[in-house]
């Protein structure tokens, strides 16, 4: 799958902390049975990517990537615990190059319009633009659909179920990513069915 394919697949992408390990399945699988399948785990706990590999190996219908890649070296390991794809709050040529070696979809992060050139010439024109309410929001995207009118953006960073729709509407927006399906405080209480409740909803957008 490419990265275009997988934000086809899903208008929300939900932004995920495991603390326990075994919160990962069923939070995977709460999500899944709401209609939300793209589930990017972020690398921001230790047990993170033991998360993509068990919801990898349990959850057959999750579309399962990883967040907050910082380092080069994290796409291989993350591509080894079964990810598909990787998305970066930012981009560097190191980077760049680390996710083509590993061969995994990219959804690189850009809150500029020189960062944006700086994708666009590494080969990417499918970008998260983050932090999207902080960079300026709708107007920003609006804005940005001049000069670079072929690339499709997943907004995130202060999204809302709220605003989601407003950002959705937009022609250059192809997915949005949010914490708001996940909830802390749901996930440490196992309260999977409001998870579901809130993937459905975020489904239906
Ligand atoms: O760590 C990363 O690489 C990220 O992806 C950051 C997330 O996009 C935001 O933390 C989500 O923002 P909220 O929906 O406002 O909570």
């Amino acid at each position: 799958m490419n990265i275009r394919d997988i934000m086809r697949a899903s208008k929300v992408m939900p932004v995920i902390v495991i603390e326990r390990i075994e919160d990962a399945v069923p939070l995977a699988q709460a999500l899944v049975a709401g209609g939300i399948r793209v589930l990017e785990v972020t690398l921001r706990t230790p047990v993170a990517l033991a998360a993509v590999r068990a919801i990898a190996a349990a959850v057959p219908d999750a579309i399962v990537g990883v967040g907050t890649v910082t380092r080069p070296e994290q796409f291989a390991e993350a591509k080894a615990a079964g990810a598909v794809f990787a998305v970066t709050p930012g981009l560097t040529e190191a980077l760049a190059q680390a996710a083509k070696a590993a061969d995994i979809a990219l959804l690189p992060g850009v809150m500029t319009p020189s960062e944006v050139i700086a994708a666009l010439g590494w080969g990417f024109d499918a970008m998260k633009l983050f932090p999207a309410e902080q960079a300026g929001g709708l107007g920003m995207l609006k804005a940005m659909a001049g000069p670079f009118a072929d690339v499709l953006f997943c907004p995130t960073g202060g999204v809302t179920v709220e605003s989601a729709p407003r950002f959705l509407a937009l022609p250059n927006v192809g997915c949005v990513g949010g914490s708001w399906l996940v909830p802390k405080d749901r996930i440490a209480a196992g309260d999977w069915r409001a998870v579901t409740q809130l993937a459905r909803e975020a489904a239906a957008l």
